[in-house]
């Protein structure tokens, strides 16, 4: 089973104890704790996050509106509410979609259990969608839980890795300037087309930059040039700290942004996006190794062979157990699914694996079983011959394929019994 909480570098979710990694995680995660206390001042700032996440997703070119499609079985929004949830001192995210997706959006709240969530329709645009999230904020409402914050995130929902440092700076910031944004460098040149469809000039790539998100800003301040917007820039504008500066001549704090901020537009962004989650969460494995005598040798050499691999943390049957109750208890593996890899040595010589088949073959049905509860159980058969040359062979062909299978996560190859 590969442990190891999802997402950033620091997760903070329960999940199974790894020795060194989950002392340094804390240490991390404390140390911004302790900065976010000290930058958002002694009264920490009220603090709420607007997501967009009402539009259709056109350039994606599938049915489902990007915000919804899986990555690993999980809808992309929920890594991006996972993430916000992480930082403890946003204390409302204000989700706005559709209504013809509210149910959706509803449901994906209770199966992942986001909390500090609120949802609010969207607009036909996305400043409009931005627009009706600050309302929600703005107004008192009769038994409505949203109070009005000094200041306000607003975050693509589409934009799923974002982590609680460039939240903290952009936050900071914009208490001090009214407005702040992450921004990037530019890969492509920005060019500017005359009437003729000719080259007119080209921008200095140096002296420019993308504008990326999370933006940060004085509640006050972009409520107010919300309700100044013409109707044009509700329309066609893209740039909220544009509104910030023509509207409320507030100048917005340039913030750099890690190049994990991007947006997930095409298609190809959301195999990229599934690409950084697996690599993300598959950083340990954990092995777990069988206590009788005559197995013990061999567990131990395919631990070494697999650090090869990946960084292995060892464990026994009774930590077995105690890792399976964590993840029960943890609920770790509804935000991921989590490889257990059940693996088996047969001197192929001594028993025909004929024999052994029978309660091996049980590992479909068992597997069947705990998939619904987001554990992907599979089967490896390893061969254990009695020469040493050969028995580092298939220990070597046994690491390979449990690499794979916790990189790769192929949910096809669950209730397989492979054979190394
Ligand atoms: N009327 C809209 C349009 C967009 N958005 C949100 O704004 C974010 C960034 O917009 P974009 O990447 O353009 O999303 P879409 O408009 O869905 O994409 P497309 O332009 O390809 O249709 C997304 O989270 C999107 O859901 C929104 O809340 N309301
Ligand atoms: O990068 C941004 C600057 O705030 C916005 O996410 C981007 O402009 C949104 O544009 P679109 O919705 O058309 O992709």
């Amino acid at each position: 089973m590969e442990a190891g909480p999802p997402g950033s570098s620091r997760p903070t979710e329960l999940g199974p104890c790894l020795s060194g990694q989950r002392g340094a995680d804390q240490a991390a995660s404390a140390s911004l704790q302790s900065a976010a206390r000290a930058q958002l001042g002694r009264h920490p700032l009220a603090v709420a996050a607007v997501l967009p996440a009402g539009g259709c997703g056109e350039r994606m070119g599938v049915p489902t509106p990007k915000q919804f499609c899986p990555i690993l079985e999980r809808p992309l929004i929920s890594y991006t509410l996972q993430a916000l949830e992480r930082v403890f001192w946003i204390k409302d995210i204000v989700v706005v979609v559709t209504g013809e997706n509210m149910e959706v959006m509803k449901s994906i709240i209770q199966k992942y259990q986001h909390k500090r969530i609120s949802l609010v329709e969207a607009g036909v645009t996305r400043h409009r969608s931005i627009f009706n999230g600050l309302k929600a904020l703005a107004e008192d409402q009769l038994n409505c839980k949203l109070s009005k914050p000094e200041i306000v995130i607003i975050h693509d929902a589409v934009r799923p890795f974002v982590e609680e440092d460039i939240l903290l700076k952009v936050v900071t910031a914009a208490k001090e300037h009214g407005a702040a944004g992450a921004i990037r460098p530019l890969v492509s040149t920005v060019i500017s087309p005359s009437a003729d469809g000719c080259l007119d000039h080209s921008l200095e790539r140096a002296r420019h930059r993308a504008s990326e998100m999370p933006q940060a800003f004085l509640f006050d301040v972009i409520y107010e040039a919300y309700q100044q917007c013409s109707d044009y820039d509700l329309e066609f504008g893209t740039e909220c700290l544009q509104l910030a500066l023509k509207y409320c001549c507030t100048k917005a704090k340039l913030v750099e942004g890690s190049p994990d901020l991007w947006k997930v537009t095409y298609k190809r962004d959301l195999y990229a996006a599934e690409s950084i989650v697996k690599e993300r969460i598959s950083q340990e494995v954990c092995v777990i190794t069988d206590t009788k005598e005559d197995n013990k040798h061999v567990s131990h050499l395919l631990e070494e062979v697999l650090k090869s691999e990946l960084n292995v943390m060892t464990s026994d049957l009774q930590e077995t157990q105690k890792l399976l109750s964590i993840l029960e208890e943890s609920h770790l593996s509804i935000l991921y699914p989590v490889v257990v890899v059940s693996v088996h040595f047969l001197d192929f010589k001594l028993v025909p694996p004929s024999q052994k088949m029978e309660n091996l073959m049980q590992i479909r049905e068992f597997a069947k079983e705990v998939k619904k509860r987001n554990i992907w159980l599979c089967g490896l058969l390893i061969s254990y011959p009695q020469d040493e040359q050969k028995l580092q062979e298939s220990l070597r062909q046994g690491a390979i394929i449990i690499a794979s299978l916790i990189k790769e996560r192929n949910s096809g190859l669950v209730g397989q019994l492979l054979i190394a």
